[in-house]
């Protein structure tokens, strides 16, 4: 995926400002910076939430998402976590899986009459499977872990096999050992054909799963590399980290 030249301006602020950022398939990328750097923005921009003023986001060198609108982008392959959960509490875990491949305006209840068929069963085993949750899948999602939801919504995007995914914060409120068990999940979301993007401010995190680190400052792109050049990057330290 290519961001080409974005611009996002709120009046005189320009949150992102003329960033041009090529985001490879079959890595995880993280995307880090200060507080109002434009990383939301930037994501807002791919998923369609929010217009570019100018630019271009071009998907597989063809489809330029910054035409399409949000639903669109989602049926194109853009998957988006946002960083609260947003699963559905009353369904198991497959239902919830099964949900993903539907509109949700069907409702719940259509959602708990629905009989998958054998393609649909097996793709939600092997979600459950990568999402760590073999096993879970008739358990109510209501009374999943904080770090649970978050796995379960991951898998919901994996339903629906995307070829960007996009992670705000994922490991926002989680211990230790979930900040862990997420490394690895982040870590077999690697796909030849899928791009992972993550924003994230916990630095141990990043440094574990990033293949590319993105640093960002005032819209615009200040460094970019492996994580060790990045962190030892004075001007990083100075914008960022020691802060
Ligand atoms: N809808 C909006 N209207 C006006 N200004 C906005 C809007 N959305 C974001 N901004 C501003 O744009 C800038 C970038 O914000 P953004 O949320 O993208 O930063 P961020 O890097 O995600 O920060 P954080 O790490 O705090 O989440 C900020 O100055 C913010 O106040």
């Amino acid at each position: 995926m290519l961001i080409d030249d974005v611009t996002v301006a709120f009046g005189s602020l320009r949150a992102v400002d003329g960033l041009t950022l090529r985001i490879e398939y079959g890595a995880v990328r993280a995307i880090i910076g200060p507080n109002g750097a434009g990383k939301t923005t930037l994501l807002d921009v791919i998923t369609g939430k929010t217009r570019a003023t100018s630019g271009r986001v071009v998907l597989d060198r063809t489809t330029d998402l910054t035409r399409l609108g949000e639903a669109a982008i989602s049926l194109a392959g853009v998957g988006r976590k946002f960083q609260k959960p947003s699963v559905f509490e009353a369904l198991t875990l497959r239902q919830n899986l099964a949900l993903a491949l539907r509109s949700p305006a069907r409702g719940a209840l259509a959602e708990m009459l629905h009989r998958p068929g054998r393609d649909e069963l097996d793709r939600i085993e092997r979600v459950l499977e990568i999402i760590g949750m073999a096993g879970s899948g008739e358990k109510l999602a209501g009374i999943l872990s904080h770090g649970q939801k978050q796995w379960l919504e991951i898998g919901m995007l994996l339903m629906r096999e995307p070829r960007v995914l996009l992670l705000d914060e994922p490991v926002a409120g989680m211990s230790d050992e979930e900040t862990s068990r997420t490394v690895e999940l982040v870590l077999a979301l690697r796909a030849p054909d899928r791009a992972v993007v993550v924003i994230e401010h916990d630095m141990d995190f990043v440094e574990r799963i990033a293949d590319l680190v993105t640093v960002l400052d005032q819209g615009r792109l200040l460094v970019e590399g492996g994580m060790s050049a990045v962190k030892s990057d004075p001007r990083v330290v100075d914008v960022y980290l020691g802060r």
